[in-house]
């Protein structure tokens, strides 16, 4: 399938097909919202009449909509009027299904707070020889130093928010075909309620979906999209994944020197190194699973477009390694007051020396070998080394989780 997909007569006649009235009756009312401190300003859009964008409704009718219905929202709120010199920290335009993801952002404690900023400048965007564009270190960085935090340009569900029923009598490929292009009408609907530097920023990015039945707008949603902790408390059992103007431009490694995560009180996501990074070094994130095969991370990255060949992948023996790393926690499981102290502090040691070697601090076997080195060095009075376990163990959690651990004195 081409780039433009939806310019072409078949998709011209599934979109025909789709706005037949009664075929679309669920899917021909749009919900939209705006955030206003608590209050919500609600509107149907009215596909067969685009003169009309939307019809006001009061705060009850929001609480009628379904779990399922797109409700279209900026974060935080903002006026038609609005620019970037207003806000800084910019607006995120969302689509959530139902209403309860929004209300969980509401009673978000601080919402919205400040996006957190690095001290200083730490990277900067480059060319690559093979990877597009990417972004590079400008200064030294060490574990849980914040490289940049920015709000998404999108939040999405990570499923596309479809009708089926409406498909009725199409074969599997043709509902495929349909479902994609009535997606890149709500997705469009979605981008002209953006300011034009966000639109621009998004449309900008990479595209690796221009053959396989996308349109323009998903094409990059699905590049760009990172999974977010969003939707996982509200119930709705709905995941949803995020687009950045920035973010978005890091590439993949699967022995990645940067992490992500996102925080509801700032609607935003942050970077940070998850190991020592030098000026000059590419900054990457893991796009899959480090915790799977080599075999099982390039599937999953091949919708992305490209055959990873960072060094895990391209080393025969980077598997046997991983395997042996996860069997090194197992002794750890039987650990207690009366195991040989010592013997586990040598261990952990030795294993965190390992992964430091491959640069796979990402794993989690990592912070349980900090974690058993931290409680041996405890028993053996070794309070120098407890001190530095304990400081490695909380940036570790603070550069993959964002928040500080409790200590226990053992
Ligand atoms: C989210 S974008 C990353 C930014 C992208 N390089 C750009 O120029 O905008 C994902 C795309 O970057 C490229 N990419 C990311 N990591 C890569 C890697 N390790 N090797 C080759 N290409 C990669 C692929 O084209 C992929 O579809």
């Amino acid at each position: 399938m081409k780039h433009g997909f939806l310019n072409t007569k078949k998709a011209a006649r599934w979109m025909d097909h789709c706005a037949q009235p009664g075929l679309t009756e669920a899917s021909s009312q749009v919900v939209q919202t705006k955030v206003h401190s608590g209050n919500m300003k609600t509107a149907f859009l009215e596909e067969q009449n685009p003169e009309i964008p939307y019809v006001e409704q009061d705060e009850m009718r929001i609480n009628d909509i379904s779990d399922n219905a797109p409700i279209f929202v900026t974060i935080p709120s903002k006026t038609l009027t609005a620019t970037l010199a207003e806000c800084p920290d910019n607006w995120t335009e969302c689509i959530f299904l139902g209403p309860k993801l929004k209300h969980v952002i509401l009673d978000t404690p601080n919402f919205p707070s400040q996006v957190p900023i690095p001290p200083t400048t730490r990277c900067r965007l480059e060319t690559t020889p093979t990877m597009g564009l990417g972004f590079f270190a400008t200064s030294d960085m060490k574990m849980n130093d914040l490289i940049f935090a920015e709000r998404p340009l999108v939040v999405k569900p990570q499923a596309p928010p479809m009708q089926t029923s409406i498909f009725v009598g199409m074969s599997a490929e043709q509902q495929r075909l349909a479902m994609m292009a009535e997606y890149e009408k709500v997705l469009e609907f979605m981008i002209k309620r953006m300011i034009p530097e966000n639109r621009a920023a998004l449309m900008a990015l990479a595209n690796s979906h221009t053959e396989d039945g996308s349109g323009p707008i998903h094409g990059v949603l699905r590049t760009n999209a990172f999974a977010t902790s969003l939707g996982k408390d509200d119930g709705s059992g709905v995941s949803y994944s995020a687009v950045f103007d920035k973010l978005s431009r890091v590439n993949h490694s699967c022995v990645p020197n940067a992490v992500t995560k996102f925080d509801l009180a700032s609607f935003s996501s942050s970077m940070c190194a998850i190991r020592e990074i030098k000026t000059g070094e590419q900054i990457f994130i893991a796009y899959c699973d480090t915790g799977a095969s080599t075999a099982a991370r390039q599937r999953e990255l091949k919708p992305y477009g490209f055959e990873c060949s960072c060094r895990r992948c391209t080393d025969p023996e980077s598997d046997g390694l991983h395997q042996r790393i996860i069997k090194s926690m197992g002794p750890l499981n039987y650990y207690t007051p009366t195991s040989d102290h010592a013997a586990v502090f040598a261990e952990s040691v030795k294993w965190m020396k390992t992964i430091e070697a491959a640069g796979l601090q990402i794993l989690h076997s990592y912070e349980t070998h900090i974690c058993a080195a931290m409680m041996a060095s405890s028993k053996l009075g070794k309070m120098e080394d407890y001190l530095r376990y304990i400081q490695m163990r909380s940036e570790w959690n603070e550069a993959m989780h964002g928040k500080l651990l409790e200590h226990t004195m053992l």
